[in-house]
């Protein structure tokens, strides 16, 4: 069986792609076989799905709908439907996005087995995701031109950010401040426990990173912070000074959080520029609804020369690659000097080069600014340096916390 990868780069527009791979154009000894797709995207159309016609074809282990469930069951949920469905050929996309090391394994081994069977088409936009029984891997030249990928290296793009990070109220936010104190904090979903007694302290410029099994309760903590989650009123937390349920305003607490998802952008399709997109940060909301005032604009100016994208301000943010796009997302999340920083897996989807951007700038803003950083990944970047690190350790009774060394 002739397996074969295709080592993409953002700037590769990948949706057309897929949609020649699955006609045939690409590799025509596929043309009259049935394909199943396996990527974020089919997960989001089936959300889609659930959202606007109240179709569950997905369900997860745990028989959650794919909405309520976490990044990782949404992925062994989609794997079982679509092989269940017999497909003649598996074409698979960023396979190990969101997925912890443990279910990174056991993907790597269902996909081996599922290759036995029929052929596997991979795309992968990170050099080291390539599975290992792939027999050719290609990379696209210009427009349509297959080349074969020998062992060449790619050059980096190093120190792009050349400007200094503007920011001016470092006097607002005092040393070692306390921004979020959890303290025996319990969360339960239904009758399912999946925080157990958490007990953790973030303060001022420290950089964080969580970490955790699947499930294990990350994004719940991540909507304890950002006030998404109406659990929190139960519990003993302060934020930013706050105890919660004392009258604070949701405002209050979104003030002095800038965020960025990687779901960010499902479902947008509006067609700011990448000014107003930057700008947006100022309301926390994703593009802008909203007139900004001078400084405003000042600030996000100036965001746009550190990233270099000045000459790029009035294009459609949409027009940009995946990587440049989120490269916006995370400025636009520091628009408004915040005190804490958070970033949900952050580099999901990103290729080589605009990861070793992105990293660059997330060192850029823990070293230049009092900014703290939560960054919640399960991928290891080896070019960034967080201080600490919380680890959830799943346990029947909720998951435990922990600081561990970095
Ligand atoms: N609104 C909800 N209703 C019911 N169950 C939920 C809800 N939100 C989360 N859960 C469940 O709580 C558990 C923890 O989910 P969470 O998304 O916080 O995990 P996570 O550590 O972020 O996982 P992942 O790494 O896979 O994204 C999961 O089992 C999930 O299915």
């Amino acid at each position: 069986m002739n397996h074969v990868a295709f080592y993409l780069s953002n700037k590769d527009n990948k949706v057309e792609f897929v949609k020649r791979l699955v006609s045939g154009a690409v590799l025509p000894r596929l043309k009259h076989l049935k394909p199943a797709i396996f990527s974020e995207e089919t997960i989001n159309k089936l959300i889609s799905e659930e959202i606007r016609h109240d179709i569950y074809l997905v369900q997860t282990q745990v028989k959650n709908s794919l909405l309520h469930s976490s990044q990782g069951e949404r992925k062994q949920a989609l794997l079982d439907y679509i092989i269940s469905k017999n497909p003649e050929y598996l074409i698979v996309d960023n396979i190990y996005d969101s997925l912890d090391t443990e279910a990174q394994v056991q993907l790597k081994h269902n996909l081996t087995e599922i290759a036995n069977h029929i052929p596997l088409v991979q795309l992968a936009v990170r050099r080291s995701d390539i599975l290992p029984f792939i027999e050719t891997v290609y990379r696209i030249e210009g427009k349509n031109r297959l080349v074969e990928l020998q062992n060449e290296s790619k050059p980096t793009d190093t120190s792009r950010f050349r400007f200094q990070i503007p920011y001016s109220k470092p006097e607002n936010v005092k040393k070692e401040e306390s921004l979020v104190r959890f303290k025996n904090v319990s969360i339960k979903y239904k009758e399912r426990c999946v925080l157990n007694n958490i007990s953790w302290e973030i303060k001022s410029g420290e950089f964080w990173q969580l970490i955790g099994k699947n499930g294990s309760g990350k994004t719940t903590i991540l909507s304890l912070i950002t006030g998404e989650n109406p659990k929190a009123y139960q519990q003993d937390i302060t934020l930013f000074g706050f105890k919660k349920g004392s009258g604070e305003s949701i405002w209050d607490i979104k003030k002095h959080i800038g965020s960025f998802s990687s779901e960010y952008l499902r479902g947008f399709r509006r067609l700011d520029s990448v000014e107003n997109m930057m700008l947006s940060g100022f309301y926390d909301s994703i593009g802008l609804y909203k007139y900004p005032n001078e400084r405003e604009i000042l600030v996000a100016k100036q965001w746009l020369n550190i990233l270099g994208f000045y000459e790029l301000r009035k294009q459609p943010f949409l027009s940009l690659s995946k990587g440049y796009q989120r490269l916006i997302l995370i400025a636009r999340a520091m628009v408004k000097q915040p005190k804490l920083l958070v970033l949900d897996e952050p580099t999901n989807d990103l290729d080589d080069h605009d990861a070793t951007l992105f990293c660059e700038l997330v060192n850029k803003i823990a070293s230049e600014t009092q900014t703290a950083i939560l960054y919640v990944s399960h991928r290891k970047e080896p070019n960034l340096k967080p201080q600490f690190i919380y680890q959830l350790t799943t346990n029947t009774s909720g998951s435990i916390g922990s600081i561990v060394n970095v």
